[in-house]
């Protein structure tokens, strides 16, 4: 069957998609030719192809060079998270008692009246009249169990509301039969389904089916917005069909009005395949690959999970404890079943793999459980460790080192608090921390920022925020020494200080400023162009070399 959708300019049935993003049909050479002045802002480097791995997936039409922007959306649906304390259903702001405005309509506490007449709110308002008797929300400031269903109701409403978006949101990927059973699926049908039927008294509108559908595509393809605190929920179109890789070439930023744009954290090819990591790509792969396995229902197979020594970053080995050996030990692979533990847990199993941890250099074996357990005992030293005390990570960091490759997932974890954390503690801030903390900060920052160039090259959020926090020791270290060495040592330090705040700015570009690195990304561009200042004056001042 000819694959057929509608004409962009004339809406009439057309078989001959644009051939650069695969996305928009026309009927006529000429309506795209007259298209071509709008398109060529839409036309993304993309397009949506399916194989048997991965479901839907986006390949890249032609090379997108790092920092690109691929896709920027707005979202289908959007509503409060799952669990949630009251929050404004206009904007996602964290209500406060005494300061809430109640829709007319049908009581939801708002921020302002403004947010009450906000198309998104329509959903819960249209059943709760229908209800017939109003919401009366009373407690606030912990998660308050009516908000649970908000956003599921709001895709629902679409059924009757909005035919096309229903379509789109049905057809995205809801892993219904692998959800079935399940501890989350057991208590999306008390807490949402039953309370649809109950409280919205719905239960002959929306059947069982249909309900936990919905929940499944908000759980598999819903985006945490990060613009506000709570976090809000948006479920976007294309971006959905975005394929996860622990090592991915891609990353999603928001922009303020709550957009989503995904960006190449790297230059990607013609025909590769378009990727995010759908999980934190600074767990260690054992981890990552469960939490997949829990929440999206896949097995991840990338190139980063099926290379033991993660691109040799040795990020999960363990220290070979055989007398005189200097190895680190690895397991045979992290490729083991999950999907059947995810379903029905067998206790005897469910934590245990029948592996073995080889020594690379004396090729000793150790039982997985072993390992199991040294990894436990250091996660709970980890639990217990006093927060944002460098002291504390410093000990936790020598005391590991005992066990633990220096890049191991948690001497990174901790390296990395420690790196943000020195030159914060004080109230005067880098200037006021020792010598040695300096040179500490900078090396663990250059270390770590290396280090995720290499197993997350698309974790420009991080990467950029590291580089700010390295230039500013850099230019310190120059400050220091150009007390004993005279102004002109400052000279190199500013340069070479300038060029990280640079990669960190172009990092940075596309964080918007409700977020912490949208604010040191402004900031970057501040120091820029003071630090061009003292650069010029700086070489003003230099001798001259006839
Ligand atoms: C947000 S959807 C992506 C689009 C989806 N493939 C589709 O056809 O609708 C997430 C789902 O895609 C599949 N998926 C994504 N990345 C994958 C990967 N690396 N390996 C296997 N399946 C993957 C899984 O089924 C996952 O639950």
């Amino acid at each position: 069957m000819v694959e057929q959708g509608s004409c962009a300019v004339c809406l009439s049935p057309a078989p001959q998609k644009c051939a650069g993003c695969q996305y928009v049909y026309y009927c006529s050479k000429e309506h795209q030719k007259q298209d071509w002045k709008q398109h060529k802002y839409q036309c993304s480097p993309v397009r949506v192809k399916e194989d048997s791995q991965f479901g839907r997936f986006l390949e890249a039409t032609r090379e997108i060079k790092s920092g690109d922007i691929i896709l920027k959306e707005k979202p289908l649906i959007s509503g409060p998270a799952q669990v949630t304390p009251p929050v404004c259903l206009g904007c996602y702001k964290l209500l406060e008692e005494g300061k809430t405005v109640k829709c007319s309509k049908c009581g939801w506490p708002f921020c302002s009246e403004l947010c009450t007449e906000k198309p998104e709110h329509e959903p819960e308002c249209h059943y709760t009249e229908k209800r017939g008797e109003k919401v009366n929300i009373t407690t606030f400031g912990s998660p308050h169990p009516n908000y649970q269903c908000i956003t599921v109701l709001r895709c629902l409403y679409q059924r009757d509301h909005n035919e096309p978006l229903w379509k789109k949101l049905q057809a995205l990927q809801s892993h219904d039969e692998d959800r079935r059973g399940t501890d989350k699926w057991n208590n999306d049908k008390k807490m949402i389904c039953d309370f649809i039927w109950k409280f919205f008294k719905l239960d002959g509108v929306f059947n069982e089916e249909e309900i936990m559908k919905c929940c499944g595509i908000l759980q598999i393809n819903g985006h945490e917005v990060p613009l506000m605190e709570p976090e809000y929920l948006a479920v976007y179109d294309r971006i959905s069909m975005v394929e996860h890789n622990c090592r991915a070439n891609c990353n999603k930023s928001f922009t303020s009005a709550g957009e989503i744009i995904l960006c190449a954290g790297d230059s990607i090819k013609t025909g590769e395949h378009v990727t995010v990591c759908y999980t934190d790509p600074l767990w260690g792969t054992e981890a990552r690959r469960h939490h997949l396995a829990d929440s999206k229902f896949f097995e991840c197979n990338c190139e980063r999970c099926s290379d033991v020594t993660e691109l040799a970053t040795m990020y999960s080995a363990v220290k070979c404890k055989k007398k005189d050996c200097k190895g680190y030990l690895l397991p045979e692979t992290f490729i083991v079943p999950l999907l059947h533990k995810t379903k029905k847990p067998d206790p005897e199993t469910r934590n245990l793999d029948r592996k073995f941890w080889i020594c690379n250099s004396c090729k000793d074996a150790v039982s997985d459980a072993i390992i199991q357990q040294l990894l436990q005992d250091i996660g709970r030293e980890l639990s217990v460790m006093p927060k944002g005390e460098a002291d504390a990570c410093e000990r936790f960091v020598n005391h590991c080192s005992g066990y633990l490759h220096p890049s191991h997932y948690y001497m990174t974890d901790v390296s990395l608090a420690l790196a943000q954390m020195i030159g914060q503690e004080e109230d005067v801030g880098l200037a006021a921390v020792t010598d040695d903390r300096l040179l500490l900060k900078t090396q663990l920052c250059r270390k770590i920022a290396d280090l995720l160039e290499t197993l997350a090259p698309a974790e420009t959020r991080l990467r950029g925020s590291l580089l700010f926090e390295l230039h500013a020791a850099v230019a310190e270290t120059g400050r220091r020494k150009s007390l004993t060495e005279g102004p002109m040592v400052m000279l190199g330090y500013v340069t070479e200080s300038k060029k990280i705040l640079t990669e960190s700015a172009r990092l940075l570009r596309h964080e918007p400023p409700e977020l912490p690195e949208g604010r040191l990304s402004r900031q970057a561009k501040v120091n820029l162009v003071q630090m061009d200042e003292l650069i010029r004056n700086l070489s003003a001042a230099l001798p001259s070399p006839l």
